[in-house]
């Protein structure tokens, strides 16, 4: 892993759930039997589920489908009733931006469900791409017959215990609802949920010794003839893989592995990136800004993985380099421990805030981390540093969103950024990512507006040249992110959710 990297937000967003700078994923699962849409729901149990009926219909010999959120566009299918893929996404959607892929969500939603749910732990990938329209039918439904069912996962790349052991998982985990299925549960009312197994909130192998001591109330497995494909499911290889995986131990390792090979099919045209580890040492929030002398300000955040140290009363310190490359005669900048860490499931993280006037500028920093019990570390991000632009800097403070609608019904978002003065660093551009609803899909399209920025300010601070751009943005997607781009260099990835409502 090398700073910066496009898998940066999916990180945090995976293992930053509670605490100081927490994203929260989790909150839509925890407890695992919670809904926030009340009874009769689960959203851990379609989180699962959505990510299966999203994957199932790969193609493992053309290579086509996959997790590629497609399903997005096939809702309205027979195989795809009920509300579990629209609350997903629904849920999700708060955390879909230019750099997250609703796909990688769909991931991304399976590792915390499991987890909520005292599942094993499975490692993420990031790098799926969403489909831009519906791919192939071919979602198994209850009332298919065995040889299809087989066929479906075979067309998949998954053999006949692979099928037996994924839905055993999968069915781990809530139920069948009355309101979608009443032939099965025979109850058509809008709580209806007739479980899986007796553990329905646990992610445990009750679904698999419900059913091998013959007291499974499975409507899959009890429910009418011709609607109960887990019965064929499991009884496929005569109850041989029921009965492999039905202690604790083998369930949890089997799932473990079943469900990672699930949620990394991919279409053949996607490369998943390496597992996201927790990174140990990640700047975050990093901005460089003007202090109110106009000396050039570097501020940001180290955010420090601690779980796996002894010894997390720390000492970290930047050391830069200017704009120049040079090493400055003071280039240690201090840092504040912030009194409050940020966790998940998997991690804890220390963050350690600094501002530091740059009057020559930054190009590249290292980080140090010193124990109070002793010793040094240092970061320098594989080699080279962690590299900063100070060419082109989005100023916050002068830039503003307001919510009053202008003649076209929208809102007006204004960018201010200071660009260094130099003749080869011309006609700085402002790109918007415009979000577009889709009629009928939770998820709406993503594309970047750019537009030219133009010369506000030639003297406000020493060496810049602020300009400004204007943007009419759709209310719509008054949430989004936006970057100010000279040339190569660019202040990229501001949200826009953080802007003041008032320009100054
Ligand atoms: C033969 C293959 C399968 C069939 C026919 C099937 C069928 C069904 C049906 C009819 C429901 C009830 C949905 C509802 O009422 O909301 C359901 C629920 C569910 N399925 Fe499957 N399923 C299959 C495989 C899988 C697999 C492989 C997984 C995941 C690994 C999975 C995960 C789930 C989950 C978590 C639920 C509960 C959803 C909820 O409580 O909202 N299923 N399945």
């Amino acid at each position: 892993y090398t700073w910066p990297s496009n898998i940066d937000y999916l990180e945090g967003v995976m293992y930053q759930q509670a605490g100081y700078r927490r994203f929260g994923v989790i909150d839509g699962v925890t407890p695992c039997s919670f809904s926030s849409e009340g009874e009769g729901k689960q959203a851990a149990a379609e989180w699962v589920r959505t990510a299966f009926h999203d994957m199932i219909t790969h193609n493992a010999a053309d290579g086509t489908g996959g997790m590629d959120a497609s399903i997005m566009f096939e809702m309205d299918r027979p195989e795809n009733p009920g509300s579990a893929f629209n609350s997903t996404m629904n849920f999700m959607i708060n955390f879909y931006n230019i750099q997250t892929s609703m796909a990688d969500l769909f991931a991304l939603a399976v590792y915390a469900a499991v987890r909520a749910c005292g599942g094993p732990r499975l490692s993420m990938r990031g790098g799926r791409v969403d489909a831009t329209g519906p791919g192939v039918a071919g979602v198994p439904e209850p009332t298919d017959d065995l040889e299809t069912i087989v066929a479906q996962f075979a067309t998949a790349g998954f053999n006949t215990t692979e099928m037996i052991q994924m839905v055993a998982c999968g069915h781990s985990l809530g139920g069948v609802h009355g309101i979608d299925f009443p032939d099965i549960t025979g109850d058509n009312s809008s709580t209806n949920f007739v479980h899986f197994d007796s553990t329905f909130s646990s992610f445990d192998s009750a679904i698999v010794t419900d059913y091998l001591g013959g007291a499974t109330g499975n409507p899959l497995v009890v429910g009418p003839e011709g609607s109960n494909s887990d019965l064929l499911v499991f009884t496929a290889d005569g109850n041989a893989t029921m009965r492999s995986i039905s202690d604790a131990l083998s369930f949890s390792n089997t799932c473990q592995a079943i469900l990672q090979r699930m949620i990394d099919v991919v279409p053949s045209s996607v490369t998943l990136s390496a597992i996201i580890d927790s990174i140990p040492i990640k700047p975050v929030a990093i901005q460089l800004t003007f202090d109110s002398s106009g000396t050039l300000a570097f501020t940001g955040e180290i955010r420090v993985l601690i779980s796996d140290r002894d010894d997390t009363e720390l000492t970290v310190q930047l050391h830069y380099a200017d704009h120049d490359g040079d090493i400055p005669s003071n280039n240690t900048i201090s840092t504040a421990e912030i009194h409050s860490t940020g966790y998940g499931y998997d991690a804890e993280f220390k963050f350690y805030a600094f501002s530091a006037a740059v009057p020559n500028g930054i190009s590249s920093f290292n980080i140090s981390v010193a124990p109070s019990s002793g010793g040094e570390e240092t970061y320098d991000n594989g080699g080279s540093g962690y590299p900063i632009q100070d060419n082109i800097i989005f100023l916050s403070s002068h830039s503003c969103l307001v919510q009053e609608t202008d003649a076209n019904g929208n809102w007006n978002l204004t960018a201010v950024a200071a660009v260094r003065n130099d003749e080869s660093l011309t006609n700085p551009s402002f790109d918007v990512v415009v979000k577009t609803p889709r009629i009928g899909i939770p998820v709406p399209s993503l594309a970047v507006e750019s537009s030219a920025m133009e010369v506000w300010n030639t003297d406000a601070y020493k060496g810049f040249t602020l300009y400004t751009g204007h943007f009419s943005l759709p209310i719509y997607s008054w949430s989004t992110t936006f970057d100010v781009t000279v040339g190569e260099y660019s202040d990229s990835f501001k949200f826009s959710t953080a802007l003041s409502g008032t320009c100054s």
